[in-house]
Formats: C-alpha cells, sequence, structure tokens
C-alpha cells in the first residue's frame, strides 16, 4: 500500500476512536464538543492539518488556522493510546509471558511493541504502525565510524554507552521473548534498536507508567526548543526544577478528559508549523534521544576540561559549569573560575561576590578570561578537524548521490575520514558498480556521518565564540 493510502487509513482509524483537534465547536465561547457532533469527517482539519517541513522534522503538523497561545488544538483519548497496559490486555500470552520475568517498563514495552509488529495486518494497531518511521539516527544505532566522526571523547563515550546500555537491555530481555516465539527478524538486535528507538522518540510521559505510552497523531507534533531556560534552570533547586519540568510540557495527559491533550505553546498563524516542547535537551542528548540536532538550540552547552583543583573551591553540582550555545561561560562556571584565579588566602573575604556573580577585580576577569580563551583554543587545535573543513565536508555529503562513482569522485582524496567512510561501506571493493545507486545501507550511514559532523561543528563553534567573548571582555577591560 502507498504511504498515502496508509496515512488516510490511520488518519480514519484515528477519527473513529475519537482523536480530535477540534474539542471545542464554539473556539470563541470554549464550548465542550458532545460525543458524535464532529463536523468532519476527519480527526484534523479544525485546527491542524499534516504536511510536510523539509528542514523543521520532516512530516509534521500545521495550523490549519491561527492559534492563540494556550488554546487546546489536540484531543488524543485514552482509549486510543497504546501502553504496555493496552497491549498485555489484549493478548493473553504476552502478559503471562511479561509477568514471568523481571524486566524494566522500556523493556516490557519494547517487547510488547515487537510483538504487535509481529502480527502484521491482523494487529488492531496495524494502521497506527504503519505511520512509524523504518529506521532511526539515535545514537545507538551509530557505528564505529559514526560514533568516531563526533569527534569528542565525552560524545563517543556518550554514543558508546548508549549503545551498551541498548545491548545489555535486549540481551535481558531475549528470553521472553524466545518464549514468546518470536521470529528471528523481531528478535535481532537490529529489531530491538528500532523498537527502543521508537520509544524514546514518540512515546510522551504518563503517569502510571514510565515507559510512557505512544499517541497516535500526538507523535506527529516536531519539537521546538523551550525558549530562555538557561535563566530558569541557574541557580534553582530540586523542587523548583520539577514544577519547571511540568511547566515546559505543552501536552499532557488530563484525567478530567481522560485524553492526551495538546495546548498551542505560542500563537501560530495560519500554515505556521505547530511544535511541541519535549523537554530541555542540548543537541547531544537530542541526538541520543532522538536522533537528529537543532542548527539553533538555545540550550545546548559545550563542556571543557576544567583544572583539577576547581572542583575542592566551589559547591555548584559538575554540570552547571558549561559554555553556553552562544559562547558565553555559565554563571557557575564564571563564579567557579574567578575564585579559582583568586590567591586562596583571599577566598574567603571575595566567596560572596563570585557567588553573587560579580566581577571580583579587573586582573582576576583577565586571567579567567584568558584560561579560558586558551583553553577553548587547545581543545579546537587537538580535534583532527577544523570548523572550515567540517563546513566544506558538509557541504560535500549534504548532496543527493547518484551513483556509487559519483560519492567516490566526491570522497577520495578528500579527507582521510571520507576515504574510511568509503571503506567502511565497502564502496572500494572490487565488483561495486560505480553507476549503481547507494544501498539503503549507505544512505543511512551517510544520514549519521553528517550528524556527527554537524554535531561536532555546533560543538567548535560554541567554543570559538567562547575565544570571542573572553577576548573582548579582556579588550574591553584593558581600556
Ligand atoms: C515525535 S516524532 C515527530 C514526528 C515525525 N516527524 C514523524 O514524521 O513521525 C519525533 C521525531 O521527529 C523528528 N523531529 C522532530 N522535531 C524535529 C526538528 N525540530 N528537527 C528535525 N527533526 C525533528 C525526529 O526524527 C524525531 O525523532
Amino acid at each position: 500500500m502507498e504511504e498515502a493510502a496508509k496515512l488516510e487509513k490511520f488518519m480514519d482509524w484515528a477519527t473513529t476512536l475519537g482523536v480530535s483537534d477540534s474539542p471545542f465547536i464554539n473556539v470563541d465561547e470554549e464550548e465542550p464538543q458532545k460525543p458524535g457532533l464532529r463536523q468532519t469527517p476527519c480527526c484534523l482539519g479544525q485546527s491542524l492539518t499534516i504536511s510536510y517541513f523539509p528542514n523543521a522534522g520532516g512530516r509534521g503538523l500545521c495550523a490549519s488556522r491561527d492559534l492563540q497561545k494556550g488554546r487546546l488544538i489536540l484531543k488524543v483519548p485514552k482509549s486510543a493510546l497504546m501502553t504496555s497496559q493496552s497491549l498485555m490486555m489484549n493478548d493473553h500470552n504476552l502478559s503471562m509471558s511479561i509477568s514471568k520475568f523481571s524486566l524494566s517498563s522500556n523493556q516490557i514495552l519494547t517487547v510488547s511493541l515487537l510483538n504487535e509488529v509481529a502480527k502484521g495486518k491482523r494487529s488492531w494497531w496495524y494502521p497506527y504502525l504503519t505511520q512509524f518511521p523504518s529506521n532511526y539516527d539515535i545514537l545507538a544505532s551509530f557505528n564505529h565510524f559514526e560514533m568516531q566522526a563526533l569527534q569528542l571523547d565525552d560524545a563517543i563515550w556518550a554514543a558508546e554507552k548508549a549503545l551498551e546500555k541498548t545491548k545489555t537491555e535486549w540481551k535481558n530481555a531475549t528470553p521472553v521473548m524466545e518464549e514468546l516465539m518470536f521470529k528471528p527478524h523481531y528478535l535481532s538486535f537490529k529489531a530491538w534498536i528500532w523498537a527502543s528507538a521508537s520509544i524514546s522518540s514518540r512515546t510522551m510521559h504518563i503517569p502510571w507508567d514510565p515507559a510512557g505510552c505512544f499517541c497516535p497523531v500526538g507523535d506527529f507534533f516536531n519539537y521546538a526548543a523551550p525558549e530562555d531556560e538557561q535563566d530558569v534552570c541557574e541557580g534553582v533547586n530540586e523542587k523548583q526544577m520539577d514544577v519547571k519540568s511540568t511547566r515546559l510540557t505543552d501536552g499532557v495527559f488530563e484525567d478530567d478528559y481522560d485524553a492526551y491533550c495538546f495546548y498551542a505553546r505560542t500563537n501560530y498563524k495560519k500554515g505556521d508549523q505547530v511544535l511541541l516542547s519535549y523537554g530541555t535537551y542540548t543537541n547531544l542528548e537530542l541526538l541520543e534521544h532522538y536522533g537528529f540536532i537543532l542548527n539553533s538550540n538555545p540550550n545546548d552547552k559545550a563542556y571543557i576540561p576544567l583544572p583539577n583543583d576547581l572542583h575542592s573551591l566551589h559547591s555548584w553540582p559538575q554540570d552547571s559549569l558549561y559554555i553556553h550555545h552562544n559562547g558565553t561561560p555559565s554563571f557557575a562556571l564564571l563564579a567557579a573560575m574567578r575564585l579559582w584565579a583568586t590567591p586562596t588566602h583571599l577566598h574567603k573575604s571575595v566567596r560572596h561576590v563570585a557567588y553573587s556573580g560579580s566581577v571580583i577585580s579587573n586582573e582576576n576577569e583577565t586571567v579567567v578570561m584568558e584560561w579560558l580563551a586558551k583553553k577553548c583554543d587547545n581543545n579546537l587545535k587537538n580535534l583532527s578537524t577544523s570548523i572550515e573543513e567540517d563546513e566544506l565536508l558538509l557541504s560535500v555529503v549534504d548532496r543527493e548521490f547518484e551513483s556509487v562513482m559519483e560519492v567516490k569522485n566526491l570522497l577520495l582524496g578528500l579527507t582521510g575520514e571520507s576515504f574510511e567512510f568509503l571503506k567502511v561501506n565497502g564502496l572500494l571493493e572490487d565488483g561495486v558498480g560505480s553507476e549503481m545507486g547507494l544501498t539503503k545501507k549507505t544512505k543511512r550511514s551517510l544520514e549519521k556521518w553528517k550528524l556527527a559532523i554537524w554535531w561536532r561543528v555546533k560543538y567548535k563553534k560554541m567554543l570559538h565564540d567562547c575565544i570571542l567573548y573572553c577576548t573582548k571582555v579582556i579588550n574591553d577591560l584593558s581600556l
């Protein structure tokens, strides 16, 4: 069945389940819509339509009229949510097998999802399952070459950890999948990665299951980063953080409606893409959990190695010492560095100044800025490619390649890394027809390589901008 036909079937299915983008008939009076009074034959069209946004998430939801901030724009009844519970409720074998093993809630949802997908057209959820992507670019799906392309040790470590964790979860869940007599395809690690990436990138928070729920149509919303979070985050305690994470939600399960409800996070004009904030993420975290990065991410951060003797001088959490997306050092990083650059015998008398975020003295500030600028510069020099080289490489790999020959012509001899790409993807072997198009596997590897290069460019730019920031402060102080 063609994609368009599958989507149409899915929309019919969602409509019969009561998914609705016009929860109120009279939007001005906000009168609740009575069941069965839906005026359009489709669950979308009143507030939202499905559209394609090539540079902002692909398929997504578009405002079909002007939408006001705070307006309820989509309601997905509980009965339409796909959860471990709803999958097990309709499958006695599944719930019996799951009950015999000790699995985490994520593993249970992964097994349940694979079990359902394996039913094919016999599954009640089939129209919805056809809408899942066939593959994902989350970090755990990166191979060795793609991980190395991240260049930063911390990022490579994050990718290796993500892969290791996914592998362990898969191995531990294998006995239950064997008991359920999964076919080899659904037992494979590849299938497990697909299912766990589906969960990681498509589920919504629900209060009764930490693994979350799949929310038909609600999971068509693409992501926009919450703005101004840094200011809010710095200096808040854990309780305040809880309040903050609730506030960031523009999609939430509401008991009163017994449905997942989505609200417009801002005012939208007809034709705008309507976005959802999944939470506050750095680009590395977005890559890890969702398989994409943002070109402009107000919550991105760069960490650099700091002096060993810095940490005993302050009580800020380690992860609060970073460089912001625009190159400025975080509040805690500046405060801690100012204290570090103060002679020990003066610490007591200036601590309150440092902790209030104020400059201690011009000399002290200059030492801090010089140290940070030098560290960023050294870090950049220690990486195997420069920003300019990465940008050139990106401009090459970003093309639509027609054939193996075209890729080879452009990448052979460009950099050691591009040669390695050709090698690990078997494009240098005898017998690979040059006129052939790229295989799906190679295209996917190219996508992930691109993401890795893009990620490292963004990281390097933060360091580069930090150098500019520090240099400006030093110059201003010397006036
Ligand atoms: C919940 S789904 C959103 C709908 C998705 N585009 C679809 O067609 O099903 C989340 C996924 O959409 C993509 N995505 C969401 N927001 C994005 C953005 N701002 N830029 C790029 N990709 C995005 C990522 O692949 C992410 O894992």
